[in-house]
């Protein structure tokens, strides 16, 4: 029999797009909750227990209630939010992050996915820190752009409907202006990092896709890495990576700039490195939905059924 999974918030937009890339499968049975019944606990907590695969796309605090509800210890949950993402027991859903990431996936039954900030973070930094080229101890600033649907449906009626209380027609927005995000930390954690980074995203009227940069004033690192030593580690820590792509010099010197829309629908990630020998602009793009949320979550329960890792994406 084909393995059934149920995504608890299929309504909300991560939920969304993960229903349509599994609708089509025919390795897999899509459960759904009956509309009427999308938020009652004991029709959740029925589904929960007698799914497979259980992929969360809520709220934080739904989410862990969602997990108090599984009580079938034989329930795979991928965990879209970001409740579980440096928690005990969890194992870190992106895939491509270490040499034996999946093996831990594939054996793990709660899977947190990560968020779409730090995927584009985590796989610039990761790998330059594990390679001494980053110190540990470095201080670190993120900026980044995301398209709105990164703010869920809230902030799609905030640039969409104009009936909205809240609605806007600002074409660009910095926010997290206090240094208060819920990102930091995983980025932290999963970089291998001894300080929070210091992050500045902002958000842009469009719906989707984003850039994280990573700026490296590299002649001020101890061993003063050149933009060619930079992009060689990163090349090699993904080789045979068929969703991570490390643009060569001559690709990235050939752009005059980047654009965040390029890799929408797709569960791709590219990683630039521009820039001199003085001065790195690092920047990863992803689809804030793809790579960022839907796409991660279809890969990592792939892996976790012992599917071709690229099956529906
Ligand atoms: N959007 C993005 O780019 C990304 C989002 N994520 C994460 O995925 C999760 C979902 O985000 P997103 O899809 O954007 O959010 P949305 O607001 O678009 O969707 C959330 C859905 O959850 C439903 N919901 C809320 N509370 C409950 C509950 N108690 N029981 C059942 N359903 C409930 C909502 O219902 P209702 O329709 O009534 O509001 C809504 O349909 C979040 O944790 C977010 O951080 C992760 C990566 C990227
Ligand atoms: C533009 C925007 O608002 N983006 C969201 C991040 C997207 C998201 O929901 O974060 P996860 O990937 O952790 O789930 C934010 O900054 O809170």
């Amino acid at each position: 029999m084909a393995p059934t999974v149920f995504i608890d918030g299929e309504a909300g937009t991560t939920g969304l797009q993960i229903a349509d890339r599994l609708r089509d499968r025919s390795d897999l049975e899509l459960i759904s909750i009956a509309q009427e019944k999308r938020k009652d606990a004991s029709e959740r907590a029925r589904l929960i227990n007698s799914a497979n695969v259980v992929i969360l796309c809520l709220p934080d605090d739904a989410a862990i209630e969602a997990v108090s509800l599984v009580d079938n210890p034989d329930t795979v949950i991928i965990d879209a939010s970001t409740a579980h993402r440096v928690a005990d027991g969890w194992v870190y859903g992106f895939a491509e992050m270490a040499k034996d990431q999946r093996e831990a996936i594939a054996k793990s039954k709660r899977i947190s996915n990560p968020g779409c900030y730090p995927t584009g973070f985590i796989g610039l930094v990761r790998p330059l820190v594990e390679a001494g080229i980053i110190p540990a101890s470095h201080p670190i600033t993120v900026n980044a752009v995301s398209g709105y649907t990164g703010g869920g449906k809230g902030m799609i009626s905030m640039f969409e409907d104009e009936a909205s209380e809240h609605y806007t027609t600002e074409a660009f927005r910095a926010y997290a202006l206090g240094q208060v995000h819920k990102h930091p930390p995983e980025m932290q954690v999963h970089a291998g990092l001894e300080y929070l980074p210091m992050f500045a995203p902002a958000v842009g009227r469009y719906a989707q896709g984003m850039l994280v940069e990573l700026p490296l004033i590299t002649r001020a690192l101890p061993n003063k890495p050149t933009r060619a030593a930079i992009q060689s580690v990163l090349e090699k820590s993904y080789i045979g990576e068929q969703f991570v792509e490390v643009k060569s010099l001559d690709d990235c010197d050939a752009l005059g700039s980047v654009e965040p829309e390029a890799l929408n629908g797709t569960n791709k990630m590219e990683l630039f490195t521009f820039g001199s020998d003085e001065q790195v602009r690092l920047v990863a793009r992803l689809d804030n939905l793809g790579k960022g949320a839907s796409g991660a979550a279809v890969q990592n329960m792939n892996i976790a059924l012992g599917f071709p890792e690229n099956s529906g994406l």
